[in-house]
């Protein structure tokens, strides 16, 4: 009983406490607000993020304007205080921390990583990438098409960092690295501990749930890394080079495999590539139509939605629209990927799948594209999502083999879940990994 009562009093001195900063952290917040919508009753706007104004931005030129030009005080990093203190405290999380000298150090590198993609070395490897994947498809009739695209996402960033190929997605090193970042993410999430929204309850001593379960996954993630490095560094891993000269022993898929996303697509790789090899990243200067997809991919699904937050290390005053609007030092911005690449203004039915609209009536690539698809701005001076050459060559080669090899249109089959003809399905239940008994996108050969 005394114990139940100790548990009273220990957890309504905690909620004391969280109340007495709460409102703490209001009234500072307070005197410098910034527009946009009230915060909820008593918490105010503290599940966001406490004391700090945050803005949305939902406009391409507002976020170049902000993101880029002024670059130099916009490109911080606000700070999570669990993933600091707790899950990261040697910040090896370097896109998630301000620009001190890990990050410097780690930018320097992939930039050094990047020039050799840029410089083609990567392609071997991505096409052999992209090709295993037409085969697993091909295997199962695209019925784990889900598994095979993350595989081998996750497989050619892994063998061009590591040298660690991952031909069938089940390996227990790709396992654990996705349960890993999985798990880092979950706890890189500003609502994943108390820490971040009580971070004074951190005085308390000893074993705490939120300690024990960073150092877990500290422990874990430290243990993994070492071993990819080890391998990588030994040498025991094979690298780019094996997975180039493997790739050109590689058979071909049969000719009649060969199939079409549609009557474009199709003219065009007809054209340019033929029936008796595979595209090659030689081709895509001549496949706009190829390009097109990609930029319509990276729009109509962006990635990283929300976008990657920045936070600003010096007052500013930003025009928008005739207004001006103050944001103070220590603001955090997020211009919102999914609002700019959906902007009705930009894209006429901008739900719509339709790659043509980045094609002119020459059905060649219209000049002055721009996506808000890899962020904005420069961080240690340099673009800030380092990944773009690699990221946006993978997804070339992957949808020119895919394009090359299958005719993808909606099943025939019976929907499972209504036992009616499968319909469009716009919504995310159709790229979802989760959908077990049938699938809406099946492919055709
Ligand atoms: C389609 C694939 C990709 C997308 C959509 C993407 C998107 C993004 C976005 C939106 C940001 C935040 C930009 C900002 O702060 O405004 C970012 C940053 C970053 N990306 Fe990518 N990215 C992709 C691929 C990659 C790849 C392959 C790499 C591997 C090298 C990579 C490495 C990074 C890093 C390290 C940062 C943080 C850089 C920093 O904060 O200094 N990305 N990416």
């Amino acid at each position: 009983m005394d114990g139940l009562r100790l548990h009273f009093v220990t957890a309504a001195a905690i909620a004391l406490l969280g109340g007495v900063y709460l409102l703490r952290s209001r009234m500072v917040s307070r005197a410098r607000r910034p527009p946009g919508p009230s915060g909820l009753p008593l918490l105010g706007n503290v599940f966001q993020v406490p004391g700090k104004p945050v803005f949305l931005i939902g406009d391409i030129r507002l976020a170049k304007e902000v993101l880029e030009k002024r670059s130099n005080k916009f490109s911080s990093r606000p700070i999570i205080p669990y993933v600091r203190y707790h899950v990261d405290p040697a910040q090896v999380y370097w896109a998630f921390s301000k620009q001190n000298k890990t990050h410097f150090v780690a930018r320097k590198l992939t930039t050094g990583l990047m020039a050799a993609v840029r410089a083609g070395e990567t392609e071997p490897l991505q096409q052999f990438e992209a090709l295993l994947n037409v085969t697993h498809l091909l295997d199962d009739g695209g019925e784990n098409w889900f598994n095979h695209i993350d595989r081998v996402s996750a497989s050619m960033v892994l063998s061009a960092a590591f040298g660690l190929h991952c031909p069938t997605g089940k390996e227990s090193d790709l396992k654990e690295i996705v349960a890993c970042i999985a798990e880092g993410l979950r706890l890189s999430n500003p609502t994943a501990s108390i820490m971040n929204i009580l971070p004074f309850l951190d005085i308390i001593p000893g074993p705490m749930p939120w300690r024990i379960q960073a150092r877990t996954h500290r422990k874990r993630e430290d243990a993994l890394y070492d071993k990819l490095i080890t391998r990588a560094v030994s040498g025991e891993a094979s690298g780019m080079n094996t997975w180039a000269a493997a790739f050109t022993s590689k058979d071909k898929p049969e000719g009649d495999q060969r199939r079409l996303m549609n009557q474009f697509a199709r003219r065009e790789i007809d054209a340019i590539v033929g029936e008796d090899r595979l595209p090659s990243f030689k081709d895509r200067p001549r496949l706009p139509f190829v390009e097109a997809i990609v930029r319509e991919t990276l729009r109509w699904r962006p990635a990283v939605r929300l976008g990657v937050p920045h936070q600003s290390t010096a007052d500013d005053v930003v025009e928008y629209k005739g207004k001006e609007y103050f944001i103070p030092k220590g603001s955090i911005i997020y211009a919102v990927t999914w609002a700019i690449e959906h902007d009705q203004e930009r894209f006429e039915d901008h739900d719509s799948f339709q790659p043509d609209r980045f094609l002119d009536h020459t059905n060649n690539l219209k000049p002055g594209y721009e996506t808000s698809a890899f962020g904005y701005g420069r961080r240690a001076d340099i673009t800030v999502c380092p990944g773009i050459p690699f990221a946006e060559r993978t997804l070339w080669i992957n949808i020119a083999m895919m394009l090359w090899t299958f005719n993808i249109r909606r099943s025939d089959k019976p929907d499972p879940k209504t036992g009616l003809p499968f319909k469009y399905d716009a919504s995310d239940s159709a790229f979802s990994g989760d959908v077990r008994d049938g699938i809406a996108v099946r492919f055709h050969f």
